[in-house]
């Protein structure tokens, strides 16, 4: 590792560092928390009296979302993969982005104390999070960085709002929800978010209208205006049973004095969290877990609440792949069944072997998991086209896994997303590793397989599971890979690489 070891230089470097953190409205101690440091190692580091490597430096950049420094640190991370190995071991799944940023966003609901157990430490729940501070709202993570303690203002500073935070995630427009109930004028940056095509939000301003929204959107920014002279009993017909737009939706139904109904209601699994989180506040939500919800608002939630989030089906999905796409065996603890149960019924046909152990409860108490063990298979394509549906469906977010276990597999294997008008294409840099993925029109793709992988180098997709399926791909290919600028990964894993190499992945992480 690099050292910087003037004296000069670490001054220099320590209050360019005091300087970015305090722009960006931290304390020493949440900067600690995101490195996983101590108050008193940042303080030691802006004094210029700690010696800094080029990593830890990266790190800061990456925790303050800033380009600090030239010296290395400000460039953008590659991973080099030797890849063609079997992996074995036990992985756990983490707690789900989706939820996460859904249970953030709720939270400004809430005038008490929201405690959220095992939040992931992903850069998407740093950048709300950043957002949520900006406008006034305390957030604090425990000492061991696992829970975030939520409390909000009395009243929000919205013009003090971290736009540029706000603009990295589509999430943000997860405020509308809960602010209509809190402030009669308010405006929000544009939602932004990974590469995927146009992602609409029309169908969020169509099922926020029935609770007095409106939305003018001007040069970057949605002015709201909301009119309170709603009847009691509301009723809510989603245009598109999306997730955030159910969350959205049932965000504004929480603080409506009365009744709402909401048809064509996601019943996924971030939303259940958000359902199982209002209860807690005092929300009588009828209907969880299906396509029309009852909810009975409140007018004024003020409760001290703790939360867990359930368990990622995507990351269980990430994992699982690995194991699939190595031949090896590997059991992926953790995974919450519900969400996974067709993903694995489509990969039994492909003649995946696997095996489940007993149900056991999520600490919510409300999901279900298992440990999933997956043996290595021979796998053949399925007969029938893949393609993803609104839950109880094969997710979307699944299906670019796979175009990578079809490439494993004997045969032709259609893949067709249909939501998406930009996600298959990222998955087409799997022909830079020896796979056949022909890009029928931007939203099918025919995969031929089995695959003789080879190692190569290949730059990361700017989307998040597009990037990943590159990484399993490598680890699979026999050979020395990289893959170029993965810090989008940090956006949806905690800790991806370490915890691939605890199951014998060889992954080194490097800078220019
Ligand atoms: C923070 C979060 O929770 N993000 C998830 C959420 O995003 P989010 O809820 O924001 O998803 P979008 O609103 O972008 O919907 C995804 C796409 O599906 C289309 N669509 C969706 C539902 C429907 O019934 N008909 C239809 O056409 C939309 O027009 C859009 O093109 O849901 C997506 C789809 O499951 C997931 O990929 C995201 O990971
Ligand atoms: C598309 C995704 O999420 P987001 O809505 O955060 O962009 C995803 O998780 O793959």
């Amino acid at each position: 590792m690099t050292a910087i070891d003037t004296q000069t230089s670490l001054t220099q470097v320590g209050s360019l560092i005091r300087g970015a953190r305090q722009n960006k409205g931290l304390t020493q101690a949440q900067l600690a928390e995101r490195l996983a440091t101590s108050q008193s190692a940042i303080a030691r580091i802006e004094q210029g009296s700690q010696n800094l490597s080029v990593d830890l430096l990266a790190r800061i950049n990456q925790a303050l979302e800033a380009d600090l420094l030239s010296i290395g640190g400000a460039r953008p991370a590659h991973l080099r993969v030797t890849g063609g190995h079997q992996l074995s071991g036990t992985i756990t799944v983490k707690s789900s982005k989706n939820g996460a940023v859904a249970l953030l966003c709720a939270s400004l609901l809430n005038r008490g104390r929201t405690v959220l157990r095992g939040v992931a430490r992903i850069v998407e729940v740093d950048r709300i999070v950043d957002v949520l501070r900006s406008i006034g709202v305390r957030a604090t993570w425990s000492a061991d960085g696992k829970d975030l303690e939520i409390v909000p203002p009395a009243l929000l500073d919205l013009d003090g709002i971290d736009e540029d935070a706000a603009r990295r995630t589509r999430s943000i427009i997860m405020f509308l929800g809960p602010l209509l109930g809190r402030e009669q004028r308010f405006q929000l940056p544009y939602a932004g978010g990974c590469d995927l095509g146009t992602r609409t939000v029309e169908p969020h301003m169509i099922a926020l209208r029935p609770f007095g929204l409106d939305v003018v959107a001007t040069s970057g920014s949605y002015q709201a205006t909301v009119k309170r002279d709603q009847p009691e009993e509301l009723s809510v017909v989603l245009t598109e049973r999306g997730d955030t737009v159910t969350e959205n939706a049932l965000m504004a139904a929480a603080r409506h004095p009365g009744t709402t109904t909401i048809r064509n209601a996601s019943p996924n699994y971030m939303v259940q969290d958000l359902c199982f989180y209002l209860e807690l506040l005092g929300v009588r939500v009828e209907g969880i877990g299906t396509t029309t919800l009852r909810v009975h608002g409140v007018t004024d939630i003020d409760a001290d609440v703790e939360y867990a989030p359930s368990e990622d089906p995507v990351e269980a999905m990430s994992l699982l792949t690995a194991g699939i796409v190595t031949h090896s065996e590997i059991t992926v603890a953790r995974v919450p069944i519900e969400f996974m149960e067709i993903e694995l019924a489509t990969l039994a046909e492909m003649g995946l072997r696997y095996t489940l152990s007993p149900e056991y409860p999520a600490a919510n108490g409300r999901s279900r998991l298992v440990d999933v063990t997956v043996h290595p298979s021979d796998l053949k394509a399925p007969i029938d086209k893949i393609h993803p549906m609104p839950f109880p469906g094969l997710n979307i977010d699944n299906l670019p896994f796979f175009a990578v276990i079809a490439a494993c597999a004997d045969g032709h294997t259609l893949i067709h997303d249909w939501v998406y008008e930009g996600r298959a294409i990222h998955l087409t840099d799997l022909n830079r590793l020896g796979a056949e993925v022909r890009l029928l029109d931007p939203h099918r793709l025919d995969v031929t397989g089995p695959t003789h992988w080879s190692g190569a180098e290949v730059s990361c997709p700017p989307a998040l599971r597009p990037a990943v399926v590159i990484l399993l791909a490598m680890l699979a290919a026999k050979g020395t890979s990289v893959l170029r600028g993965v810090d989008i990964i940090a956006r949806g894993y905690e800790q991806l690489q370490e915890r691939l190499m605890e199951l014998g992945a060889q992954i080194e992480t490097f800078r220019d």
